[in-house]
């Protein structure tokens, strides 16, 4: 019998499901600047429509705010000797726009390029790439109350922020991500305002989607001015795999829209070069204020797409059309099983959209650069925490993985979400998504059982290879 001690908690390392991933899989862990740095007033760091969210009444949970987060900011050498103990090879990160040019833009601040530049050491030095976010939502205050994304120029102010990076960052960053899932940011931000700058203006959401895909379009050919040849540039979208749940002709309308909505609106433009016919007709809005040769530049090449997803949609068509993006999710599904966010658990989601996309899109590789799950984590003051049914969440969405591998599709790498526990936008630190989990009154870091778990298996992998 193998007495050899193992983690606090006897983790069952899926072997065979390491096996199934190709040599130099990418294994990795993501986070966002806003959600875990905190030091939001340190070093010339500006303030950003998060940072006047969190602090508006009734916005986030309690109050919530990413002042202290995480504290990442002062925890860099702890926080990679984390992800060295799990045997990450890559790490996503995102960078604090409002660290690099307070003001959005303008003035540059010497000492938010420096924290960032110590971080790419640091994680090079301990063997882990660094993919880079350069806008994961915390816009800089003076931007937005110029219109934020409202206002063409911003795009043009992103652009200008991402050179000023990629010249400081880009001979030691691995791979750029110039947008997170720019469908929150607009629809979230701007249409319903659960998410900051907290606008509800449905019109403003299809306006601010252009400028952010502008941006986007316009950032491309300046970070591939300053990087290496051949260092991959991509974006990042949330991707919502959507299914019927009858044979119904109005269901298989409500599919169209709801994949409309969800995914081809940002699809489209960046890999077809136009929006999804009738989209906007189908939203009862106006096109947004396009200009010539736009959806020229939000289409430029791209080397990967990094999907972000979760669950998926189930849609139940109504009798009369609705608009595209209030398309009935059915009601709770009979023995269906929900994280804490109510997300339901399907991995198979992720296989088919994994597939479907690579199909129906020239999108080069593909990452899954956010999967995971939040779940109401305890800590009794031990060794560390269980959480059994985040490990069965992860295997079950690796092995979505897996089989879309085996299904040809180019799948590069996977990224948890998340590395810690963090400030999780409206719901502040109510939900728990990390591996590790976070003592917010000490800071202290717990590795969970899926921390162990993940490490055991990326071991297996690594021995396998
Ligand atoms: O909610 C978990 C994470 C979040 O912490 C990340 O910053 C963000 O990139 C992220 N995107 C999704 C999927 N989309 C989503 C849907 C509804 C509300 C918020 C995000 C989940 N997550």
């Amino acid at each position: 019998m193998d007495i050899t001690p193992k983690a606090p908690i006897q983790t069952q390392v899926d072997t065979d499901l390491a096996r199934r991933f190709p040599p130099r899989f990418l294994w990795g862990a993501a986070t966002a600047s806003y959600q875990i740095e905190g030091a939001v007033h340190e070093d010339g760091r500006g303030s950003s429509i998060w940072d006047d969210f969190s602090a508006t009444p009734g916005k986030v949970f309690e109050g919530h705010t990413g002042e202290v987060a995480a504290d990442h900011y002062h925890r860099v050498e702890e926080d990679t000797d984390l992800m060295v103990r799990l045997g990450l090879s890559a790490y996503r990160f995102s960078i604090a726009w409002p660290r690099i040019v307070p003001e959005g833009r303008g003035a540059i601040n010497p000492a938010g390029l420096d924290f960032y530049d110590r971080l790419v050491d640091t994680l090079l030095e301990k063997g882990i790439q660094p993919f880079a976010t350069l806008y994961h939502w915390d816009l800089p205050s003076p931007l937005e109350r110029a219109g934020g994304w409202l206002n063409r120029e911003t795009a043009y102010a992103f652009a200008d922020y991402t050179e000023i990076v990629a010249r400081r960052l880009g001979d030691r960053v691995a791979s750029w991500i110039t947008l997170n899932e720019p469908w929150c940011s607009a629809y979230l931000g701007y249409g319903i305002g659960v998410h900051a700058p907290g606008r509800t203006d449905r019109q403003g959401a299809i306006d601010a989607a252009h400028h952010l895909l502008l941006g986007h379009g316009l950032a491309v050919p300046r970070l591939r001015a300053q990087v290496p040849a051949g260092t991959p540039v991509g974006i990042t979208l949330i991707v919502n795999p959507v299914y019927g749940a009858d044979e119904r002709a109005e269901t298989a309308r409500d599919v169209k829209l709801a994949h409309a909505f969800s995914n081809a609106w940002f699809l489209d433009p960046i890999y077809r070069g136009s929006y999804p016919e009738g989209f906007f007709e189908a939203m009862a809005l106006n096109p947004p204020p396009i200009q010539e040769g736009d959806l020229e530049i939000i289409s430029a090449p791209l080397d990967f797409l990094g999907v972000n997803n979760y669950s998926r949609t189930l849609i139940r068509g109504a009798q009369e059309q609705p608009l595209a993006d209030s398309c009935q999710a059915v009601a709770p599904i009979p023995n269906a099983c929900y994280t804490d966010m109510g997300w339901e658990i399907y991995p198979h989601g992720l296989r088919d959209l994994l597939v479907n996309v690579a199909r129906d899109y020239p999108v080069g590789n593909i990452y899954v650069t956010e999967n995971g799950a939040a779940f109401p984590d305890t800590w009794d003051g031990g060794e560390t925490i269980n959480d059994p049914r985040r490990v069965s969440y992860l295997r079950s969405y690796l092995t979505a993985c897996a089989e879309a591998l085996e299904q040809g599709v180019p799948l590069r790498g996977y990224f948890v979400w998340s590395l810690m526990d963090n400030f999780e936008w409206a719901e502040g630190y109510a939900k728990r998504f990390g591996i590790v989990y976070v003592d917010y009154s000490t800071q202290r870091r717990i590795i969970k059982e899926s921390g162990y778990w993940y490490a055991e298996l990326l071991n297996a992998f690594n021995n396998n290879n």
